[in-house]
């Protein structure tokens, strides 16, 4: 398929209480591919990002982290990634659970939304409706849509697909007019890519997790799949400053040797058959900003230009 005249494309943070049913979502709404490789990673750590197409437009979800107050460092950058993902998108969709309503947790989310998110369209997506009764619905909609003005209220089972569709063609409207941010081709493999370097990036977080700081990113450059059968993985991981990059590589390598070596163990037992990993260390200050860079999966995200 060709990109359309009428093309659109733009960025969805689906945010909620861990548990919310953010993964279910992204799963339906992206298709089933993408979610047969995510249920085997860790999502509650990962910011895994699918594509959609409805109609003429391209949708770029991201799975943020479950929202919850941080106490370990890490806990405190996956939030912070979460909350720059929000900021950043074009469209929020908070997801909340039908039967747990308006929890203190979603409280402090709608607080934060007004701070962090403001003049983005940000629309309801109550969960789980399968658990709950329609009146209790009603009320519920009442309630929040009092606490936070809403765009739009959709109510979903994320679980079953009740509403799932009305959703992401509202998505779909609601993305900027635009070309596509992903060519045909990659989207096809972009969920393995996007989980190969986000199993990379989760080993240099375990490896460097004083050291570091989270402004890191993971691109899988290249994925060949050789006729032997094995598969040779080349992934770039970029820092902001020269001094992290001797961080990441350790006294004489040692450390992005280990982290190679870990990373190659988890991605040989992923994917079920030998994996040749090459790892890179590059230097680029601005990629916060880069834009076309967001191809992959990382901490980087749009910056709304
Ligand atoms: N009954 C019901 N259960 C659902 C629905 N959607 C998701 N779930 C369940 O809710 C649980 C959490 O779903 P996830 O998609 O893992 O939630 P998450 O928000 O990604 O969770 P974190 O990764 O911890 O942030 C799973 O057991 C799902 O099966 C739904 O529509 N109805």
């Amino acid at each position: 398929m060709t990109q359309p005249e009428n093309s659109r494309a733009g960025f969805v943070a689906l945010i909620g209480e861990p548990n919310a049913g953010k993964s279910t979502l992204l799963n339906r709404m992206v298709g089933a591919k993408v979610s047969i490789v995510t249920h085997k990673v860790q999502t509650t750590r990962a910011r895994i990002r699918g594509v959609a197409l409805e109609g003429a437009s391209q949708i770029v979800f991201v799975d943020t982290p479950g929202l919850f107050r941080p106490r370990r460092r890490l806990d405190r950058a996956m939030v912070a990634a979460a909350w720059s993902g929000a900021a950043d998108a074009d469209v929020v969709v908070l997801l909340i659970e039908a039967h747990r309503g308006l929890t203190e947790g979603v409280e402090a989310i709608l607080e934060a939304l007004n701070e962090r998110a403001p003049d983005r369209p940000v629309a309801l997506a109550i969960n789980k409706i399968d658990r709950v009764k329609s009146e209790a619905l009603l009320a519920l909609t009442e309630k929040l849509n009092a606490a936070y003005p809403f765009t739009k209220t959709f109510m979903i089972s994320a679980e079953r697909g009740h509403g799932v569709d009305h959703l992401r063609e509202w998505l779909a409207q609601e993305v900027p007019a635009g070309p596509w941010l992903y060519p045909e081709d990659q989207i096809a493999d972009l969920p393995m890519r996007m989980i190969a370097a986000e199993i990379t990036r989760e080993k240099l977080t375990l490896r460097l997790h004083q050291e570091l700081p989270y402004q890191l990113t993971v691109e899988t450059e290249s994925w060949e799949e050789r006729k032997d059968g094995t598969v040779r993985i080349d992934q770039l991981i970029y820092v902001i400053r020269d001094g992290h990059k001797g961080i990441v590589l350790g006294n004489k390598g040692e450390t992005i040797k280990a982290v190679s070596q870990a990373s190659r163990a988890e991605l040989t037992e992923f994917l079920g058959r030998t994996v040749h990993l090459f790892l890179q260390v590059k230097v680029r200050p601005n990629w916060l900003e880069e834009r076309e860079r967001f191809s992959e999966m990382g901490l980087d995200f749009n910056d709304g230009d």
